[in-house]
C-alpha cells in the first residue's frame, strides 16, 4: 500500500487557495515524521497577495460599517469553534504541545481575539473638542477613524494562532484588508483559519495568507512589497531590526512584539508556595517558548536554598510526554534546529561556570519521542549576572535563580537588561508591590502571577523587546489612520 502523500498546504489569495511549485517540509517536532509539505511563495506571489488586498479595500468591505465588519469577526470566531477540534489538532502537530493547552489557551484565545476586537471596534468612541473663536462662533473638532489601508502581518512559531489572531483580528476589525504570513514552523493552522475566513462569507482578498520563510523568503518580500502601508510583527528583536530596515524607505507604520530576557523576583514576605507554582509556570510553561517567560529568577537570600530546592523537586517531576497524555506537563521544543540552539545555551552555561542543579540534557524515552525535539528542563544556579547565559534570549525550558539581598539592589539588577517584556513580582507587601512595580523597566508587570491577560490592556515591551503596544483601543489606534475635522461655527 502507497503511502499516503502528505497534505500540501496552499496560500489563500484573493479568494482563492493556490499552491506554489517551490515547497518546504512541515516535520512534527514530536516525532520527526512529515507532517505536509508548504507552498513556499515567491516575490510575485507576495505581490499578488498584495494587490488582491489593494484591490479589497475598494470592494464590499470598504463600503461595509464598522458593525458588519464587527458582524464578521464573530461569524469568523464562530468558524473557529464549529471546527475547535481541527484547530487544537492542527496546533498539536505542528508544535506537540499539551493538547490540554492547545485547548484551553491556544485556540480559545483566537476565538476570544475576534471576538474582543469585533465588541471594542463596534463600541469605540471618536473625540470632539470645542473651541472659542475670535468671532465668538467657535469651532467643532471631531476625530474619524479610517483603515490604514493594506497591512502586512508576520507572525512567530510559538503560540501560533493565538499571535496570529492577535494582529489579524483588530486590523479587521479597523477595516483594512491583511497578508499574513506564519511562521514555518507552524503553518497548518493559519491555513485553517483561511478556510474558516472564506467560509464566513468576508470578501475575496481582505484576508490572504502566504506561506514561506523569512529571509530571502516571502517574508521579507512581503515587507520590501511598496504595496503595503503598515508592517505588524511577533518575533526574534533582531528580525525586527531587519525589517525595520526592509520598511524604513517607505516610511511604513509598524508594530513590534520582540523578544525578551525576563525576570521573575521572589521577595522574602511572598507566599512561598505560590511563589514556587507562579515561577514554575513562568519558567517551563510553552517548553518555555513563551517571550513573557522568566529565564532569570530572582530569590530573596533568606528563602534562596529552600526556593532552589522546592524548584528542583518540582522540575524533576515534570512529565514531559506525549501531547495527548492527559497530565504532560512539557512538549517537546518547535524543531531540532530550535533544540541545538538551546542545547548549545545548556553546553555555554557550564562553560560559564553555572551549577547545573536540574536537567541539562536530552531526555531519553525508548519511543518515537527520540526522534522529536525534546530537552530536559533545567536549572541553573551559579553565574554572574553578565553570564550570556543570564542576558542572551534562549526561548527553552530554563531559568537561572540567583540571590538577592534588597529592593534597590534588585531594581537595578532587573533593569540590568538590553530587553524589557515583562516581569513577575512576588510578595505579600502591597506597598512594595506598588513600588517596585513602577520602578521596573519593562511593558508588562505581573505581581502574585503571571500571563494574566485583560485583552483591554496594553501589550508590548521597551529597549529590544518591541516597538508600540496593541491591546484594547492600543490596537484600534495602531491599525487606524485618526483624522481629525475641524468645523468653523
Ligand atoms: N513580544 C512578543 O509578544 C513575542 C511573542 C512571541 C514571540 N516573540 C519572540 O519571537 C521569537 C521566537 O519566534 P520566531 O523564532 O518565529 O522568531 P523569528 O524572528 O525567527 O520569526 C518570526 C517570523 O518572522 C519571519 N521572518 C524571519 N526572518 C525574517 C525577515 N528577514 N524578514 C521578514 N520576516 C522574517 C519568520 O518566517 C516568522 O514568520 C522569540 O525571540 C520570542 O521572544 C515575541
Ligand atoms: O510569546 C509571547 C506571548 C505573547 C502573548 C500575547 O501577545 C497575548 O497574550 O496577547
Amino acid at each position: 500500500m502507497k503511502p499516503e502523500s502528505p497534505a500540501l498546504l496552499r496560500h489563500y489569495i484573493g479568494g482563492e487557495f493556490v499552491a506554489s511549485a517551490a515547497t518546504f517540509d512541515n516535520i512534527a517536532p514530536v516525532d520527526g515524521r512529515l507532517l505536509s509539505r508548504v507552498s513556499e511563495a515567491d516575490r510575485a506571489t507576495v505581490e499578488s497577495a498584495v494587490a488582491a488586498a489593494r484591490r479589497a479595500l475598494s470592494g464590499p468591505w470598504g463600503k461595509m460599517s464598522v458593525q458588519q465588519r464587527s458582524a464578521m469577526l464573530h461569524k469568523i470566531a464562530d468558524g473557529i469553534e464549529a471546527r475547535f477540534d481541527e484547530f487544537v489538532a492542527a496546533e498539536v502537530a505542528d508544535t506537540g504541545r499539551p493538547v490540554h493547552q492547545a485547548r484551553s489557551l491556544d485556540i480559545a484565545r483566537a476565538i476570544t481575539n475576534f471576538r474582543t476586537f469585533a465588541d471594542l471596534a463596534a463600541c469605540a468612541n471618536s473625540d470632539a473638542f470645542e473651541m472659542p473663536t475670535a468671532d465668538g462662533a467657535g469651532a467643532l473638532n471631531y476625530t474619524v477613524r479610517k483603515p490604514l489601508g493594506v497591512v502586512g502581518i508576520i507572525s512567530p512559531w510559538n503560540l501560533p494562532l493565538l499571535l496570529l489572531t492577535w494582529k489579524v483580528a483588530p486590523a479587521l476589525a479597523c477595516g483594512n484588508a491583511v497578508i499574513a504570513k506564519p511562521s514555518e514552523e507552524s503553518p497548518t493552522s493559519a491555513t485553517l483559519l483561511a478556510e474558516v475566513i472564506c467560509q464566513a462569507g468576508v470578501p475575496a482578498g481582505v484576508f490572504n495568507l502566504v506561506h514561506g520563510r523569512g529571509a530571502d523568503s516571502a517574508g521579507q518580500f512581503l515587507t520590501q512589497s511598496a504595496g503595503i502601508d503598515a508592517l505588524t510583527f511577533t518575533g526574534e528583536s533582531r528580525t525586527g531590526s531587519t525589517i525595520m530596515k526592509a520598511v524604513a524607505d517607505g516610511v511604513k507604520e509598524v508594530s513590534f512584539e520582540l523578544g525578551g530576557k525576563n525576570a521573575a523576583v521572589v521577595f522574602a514576605d511572598a507566599d512561598f508556595d505560590a511563589a514556587v507554582a507562579g515561577v514554575m509556570r513562568s519558567s517551563f510553561t510553552n517548553s518555555g517558548q513563551v517571550c513573557l517567560c522568566s529565564e532569570r529568577v530572582y530569590v530573596h537570600r533568606s528563602i534562596y536554598d529552600k526556593f532552589v530546592t522546592a524548584i528542583k523537586q518540582k522540575v524533576q517531576a515534570l512529565r514531559i510526554g506525549f501531547p495527548e497524555e492527559a497530565d504532560v506537563d512539557m512538549g517537546p521544543l518547535i524543531s531540532h534546529g530550535h533544540r541545538d540552539k538551546v542545547l548549545s545555551y545548556y553546553r555555554l552555561a557550564v562553560e560559564e561556570g553555572a551549577t547545573v542543579v536540574a536537567g541539562g540534557g536530552v531526555p531519553v524515552f525508548g519511543d518515537a519521542r527520540d526522534e522529536g525535539a525534546y530537552v530536559q528542563p533545567t536549572v541553573w544556579t551559579g553565574l554572574p549576572d553578565n553570564a550570556r547565559c543570564n542576558t542572551e534570549e534562549i526561548f527553552g525550558p530554563v531559568c537561572h535563580i540567583a540571590p538577592f539581598d534588597d529592593e534597590e539592589e534588585i531594581i537595578a539588577r532587573v533593569n540590568d537588561s538590553k530587553y524589557g517584556l515583562a516581569c513577575a513580582l512576588w510578595t505579600t507587601n502591597l506597598s512594595r508591590a506598588h513600588r517596585v512595580a513602577r520602578r521596573i523597566h519593562v511593558g508588562l508587570v505581573w505581581v502574585n502571577t503571571w500571563y494574566l491577560r485583560d485583552l483591554r490592556t496594553p501589550f508590548g515591551g521597551v529597549k529590544l523587546s518591541g516597538l508600540g503596544r496593541e491591546g484594547g483601543r492600543y490596537s484600534l489606534d495602531f491599525y487606524s489612520d485618526v483624522a481629525n475635522i475641524c468645523i468653523k461655527l
